[in-house]
């Protein structure tokens, strides 16, 4: 059993009242889930105020609890322990209670607008292809070695986050490649993690909503560099414009990748063809399954990362030509009549640019590319109008329709989209609101050989509506009418 004064090791303290010779059966942030004898932490979060539960969670068996301010009753046999800051202390006491997992294993993390999931889901498989045991932590799917975990966040909470990392230790992994997004970091989700490295991928329009502004969105990611010790690796994007600013302040081992500027590991698209590319890396051509300059940088940084973690060259070259697309990221659906649709999760303006201007590049004259797009509700409302322009500006014809419109009125949201498209461009725009019907008004536009983007959802296998989650997924939509059309 954890002994409270294990768990609050490196814990800034304010004031104790109570026993700290307290054993710990486990950890919470959450009154609605609290079980006999737990501790507690209060958090002030972004919609209400944890501390207003702490009574909830004394009545349902909480021992101790963590709080910024004391409440105003204290019931005996309760301990409290003021903390500077919540957040902070949940992040150090989740990884004390699990005896600090990160340190057990070899961790990296990659922050960045667009390219995580795909980074380290490649790194992923490259490293279980090496031959080791790794565990996964990613937007679409957690892994532990080889036992799936559902995911629900990019960066799961502190708790759920170095619970994961435990089960990975038990499991023998001695890898972890995880996805570290800007709220985990404003949140702490990763305080009192030991990273060996951090990846800077990019950092462009998203999560404004959130973080206010570009400023704020790019401190926050910075953070992430700012905390890591001497020993790790921090391996940038140089070819970002804030590549460099990312690790102005940082103690790790330096190291820079890209396509453009010259850089540790440096490589050139030689050639581009729908069904992949060859790339030239520091000097060894190696054909991969990807397409796009945005995967020239993914697959650089896998490459990278798995050099700097002591992978065999050769090795790691043979492992990256095998390596196939991560679901829902530019995958293929194809109609008997020649149509090809492809599903992105490109839900940010920079990258519905980057897919667009791929297709674009491969296409041939006489294929058309009509592209369904919509924007997420409760998120970042000024991507919106942008991402409607960077849609209407390089295709031939776009279809607005619903992304996920959450607690928002779906027709809101395309209104806001639609504020991106001059009047004179209207002519190639349709809006409808039901996605499913988008998608099938796309495809009976669309003659054989024409290209058909839809884009935003990915991977994911719903729609959420009003806090209900839809079994929606964008492939089967598309197979399914596919074959209503033959
Ligand atoms: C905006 C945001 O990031 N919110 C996250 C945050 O919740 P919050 O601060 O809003 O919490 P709150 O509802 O205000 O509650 C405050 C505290 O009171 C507690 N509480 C609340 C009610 C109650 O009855 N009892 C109780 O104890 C809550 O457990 C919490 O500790 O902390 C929670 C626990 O870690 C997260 O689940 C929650 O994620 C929400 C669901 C979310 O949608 N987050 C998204 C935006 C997100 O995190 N996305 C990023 C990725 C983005 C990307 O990849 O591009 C991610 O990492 O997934
Ligand atoms: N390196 C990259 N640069 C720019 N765009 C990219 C890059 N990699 C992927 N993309 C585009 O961004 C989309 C999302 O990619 P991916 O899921 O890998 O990013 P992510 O950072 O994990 O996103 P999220 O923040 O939602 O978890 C892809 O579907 C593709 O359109
Ligand atoms: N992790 C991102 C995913 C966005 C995916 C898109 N389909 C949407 O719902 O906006 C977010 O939570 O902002
Ligand atoms: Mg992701």
């Amino acid at each position: 059993m954890n002994k409270l004064e294990h768990v609050l090791s490196g814990v800034e303290i304010v004031q104790v009242i109570g026993s700290t010779a307290l054993d710990v059966p486990c950890v919470g942030f959450d009154s609605r889930n609290v079980v006999s004898g737990q501790l507690f932490i209060a958090i002030s979060g972004t919609q209400v105020d944890g501390h207003k539960y702490i009574p909830d969670a004394i009545a349902k068996g909480t021992k101790i609890v963590v709080c910024e301010k004391l409440p105003e009753v204290q019931p005996e046999g309760v301990t409290f322990v003021v903390v500077p800051d919540s957040l902070v202390a949940c992040g150090r006491i989740a990884a004390n209670f699990y005896d600090n997992p990160s340190k057990k294993l070899r961790l990296v993390g990659i922050t960045g607008t667009n390219g995580k999931t795909t980074t380290v889901t490649l790194l992923y498989r490259m490293f279980r292809e090496l031959g080791y045991k790794v565990g996964l932590l990613s937007t679409v799917v957690n892994y532990v070695d080889d036992k799936k975990v559902d995911a629900t966040h990019t960066t799961p909470d502190a708790v759920e986050l170095n619970k994961l990392l435990n089960q990975m230790v038990e499991a023998g992994c001695e890898y972890c490649f995880m996805e570290v997004s800007s709220h985990s970091i404003d949140q702490h989700r990763i305080e009192g993690l030991h990273f060996e490295g951090a990846i800077f991928s990019n950092i462009t329009h998203d999560h404004l909503d959130y973080h206010k502004t570009f400023d704020a969105y790019i401190k926050a990611k910075k953070a992430f560099f700012d905390n890591l010790s001497k020993s790790s690796f921090a391996l940038t994007n140089v070819d970002d414009k804030n590549g460099m600013v990312m690790v102005q302040n940082c103690n790790a081992n330096i190291k820079t990748y890209g396509l453009k500027s010259p850089a540790d590991y440096k490589s050139r698209i030689i050639e581009s063809h729908f069904d992949g590319m060859l790339l030239n890396i520091n000097g060894d051509d190696v054909w991969t399954r990807f397409l796009g300059e945005f995967n020239g940088y993914n697959l650089t940084a896998v490459y990278a990362t798995s050099l700097l973690l002591g992978a065999n060259k050769d090795e790691v070259l043979r492992v990256l030509s095998m390596l196939g697309p991560v679901s829902g990221r530019f995958e293929y659906v194809k109609s008997k009549s020649g149509i090809t649709a492809i599903v992105d999760y490109a839900h940010t303006p920079d990258a519905l640019d980057n897919v667009i201007a791929t297709i674009n590049k491969m296409r041939k004259e006489d294929q058309r590319l009509l592209v369904v797009v919509g924007a997420g509700g409760n998120r970042d409302k000024t991507k919106r109008s942008v991402m409607a322009s960077v849609a209407v500006n390089n295709a031939d014809f776009v279809v607005l329709t619903s992304d996920n419109p959450r607690n928002e009125d779906p027709n809101d949201i395309l209104n806001d989209m639609r504020q991106g498209i001059k009047p004179e461009q209207m002519g190639k725009v349709l809006t409808i609101v039901d996605r499913k019907e988008g998608i099938k008004t796309a495809c009976m536009l669309a003659k054989a050989n024409d290209i058909i983007l839809v884009a935003g959802k990915g991977h994911e296998n719903y729609q959420e509506v009003n806090g209900v989650k839809h079994h929606f997924d964008d492939k089967e939509v598309l197979r399914e009418i596919f074959e209503s059309l033959q």
